[in-house]
């Protein structure tokens, strides 16, 4: 299935496309690095602003709020991880899920926010989330979401790194990081980001794969290692991973190990953390045999993105929103998408932009940079957080 439909796509592409597709493949050959950057053709354009990607963070909020509530820190990496697995459905699979193929959002301009809030019941509470965009050259998003009842906060930004892979796909790096914050238990939980192939270009159908690792790194000192595989390293099936949770220190045991397919169903086993040797009796050996990571019980049920949906935000209506709100900004480039009017859309598009590049030119006159705060946060990140992580 994930093969056949790479394959057979190529007739896929409405005819209409393809003169645009080629001239789009040969633009990407000689493509520098800057997503923002990159022209498409009119049918990958989306009619959604980036930074409202920022939302996917939040749509499992039950899951968000129980971050705090095991009572050991072990078992709150294991919550935290479970959280972050729930929200790569929607971050990486949804979008091509819902529409066949990934699309090019609106590149945020400097200062453009995004706030959503979900309301949950007593237990769980409310969780709200503002998302700005930072910095525009290279294009950066922070985001900020916090249930105030559960006493769970993520805090982070983000960016993309690019290059052109041979024969005509993208490989995205994502620099920046998230950091979970519980203020309970004076823990902190930081958060790498996985590397994304984009895949299907040449056939008019970009998808999303993850590749290489992230980690989750508790500031207890303990660490989740999550694999990221396609295409068969682990089990031959897509969208696949493996989380290891163990304390950070090498010749430690794990204690937990999660796999499965992150946009479907995965599974957890308990590891025990004295290895077999605790056992020393035939079912130890047997297990040992079969499994070489120690494991005592296998084969729970860690997490399903097909039952556990993801719960869209509840947002302001349009005409609350500031001029700068994602919606509201984009709303008459949107409305022209969506009539499938290219000439307007780019239009109005270009009319945000030359704002945009006026109001650079100004700031650059008057000697100031388009962020001087974020120096003094890219400095915390990458002076004090960065040498922590431990590859
Ligand atoms: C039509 C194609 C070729 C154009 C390129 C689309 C690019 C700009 C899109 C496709 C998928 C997108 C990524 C999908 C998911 C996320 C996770 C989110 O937390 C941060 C943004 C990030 C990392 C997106 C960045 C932009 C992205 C890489």
């Amino acid at each position: 299935m994930r093969q056949s439909s790479d394959n057979t796509s190529m007739g896929e592409a409405p005819a209409a496309h393809k003169d645009t597709l080629r001239s789009f493949i040969t633009t990407l050959a000689s493509f520098s690095g800057d997503l923002s950057a990159l022209t498409c053709p009119s049918f990958l354009l989306s009619s959604v602003s980036l930074l409202e990607y920022s939302q996917y963070w939040g749509d499992h909020p039950k899951l968000f709020a129980s971050i705090s509530s095991g009572t050991t820190p072990e078992d709150r990496l294991l919550s935290c991880t479970r959280w972050f697995i729930s929200t790569l459905y929607s971050s990486y699979s949804s979008r091509s899920t819902a529409s066949g193929m990934e699309k090019k959002p609106y590149n945020p301009i400097l200062g453009e926010q995004y706030f959503a809030q979900w309301t949950g019941d007593q237990e769980t509470g409310d969780l709200f989330l503002k998302a700005e965009q930072v910095s525009h050259h290279p294009p950066i998003m922070a985001f900020h979401l916090e249930n105030k009842t559960a006493g769970v906060i993520l805090e982070g930004q983000c960016g993309q790194k690019s290059h052109f892979a041979m024969p005509a796909g993208i490989n995205v790096s994502q620099t920046g990081h998230a950091i979970v914050t519980l203020p309970k238990f004076n823990e902190t939980y930081l958060i790498t980001l996985p590397t994304l192939h984009i895949r299907g270009i040449i056939t008019g159908r970009p998808t999303l794969e993850l590749a290489g690792s992230s980690y989750i790194i508790s500031s207890v000192g303990h660490i989740t290692t999550i694999e990221y595989s396609s295409k068969g390293f682990f089990s031959g099936e897509r969208n696949h991973f493996e989380a290891i949770l163990r304390p950070i220190e090498e010749n430690e045991d794990p204690f937990y190990k999660a796999q499965g397919v992150w946009s479907k169903v995965s599974t957890l086993s308990t590891c025990n953390r004295n290895g077999n040797r605790a056992i020393g009796n035939e079912i130890g050996k047997s297990i040992k045999k079969d499994n070489k990571s120690n494991h005592l019980s296998t084969g729970q049920p860690f997490f399903d993105a097909q039952t556990d949906k993801a719960i869209p935000p509840e947002l302001k209506p349009l005409d609350q929103m500031g001029p700068l709100e994602s919606l509201k900004l984009w709303a008459p480039v949107t409305q022209a998408i969506l009539n499938n009017d290219y000439n307007a859309a780019s239009k109005e598009k270009s009319q945000i932009e030359e704002a945009q590049r006026a109001l650079a030119k100004a700031r650059k006159e008057k000697g100031q940079t388009q962020a001087d705060d974020l120096k003094l946060f890219k400095f915390i990140l990458f002076v004090c957080i960065e040498p922590m992580i431990v590859t």
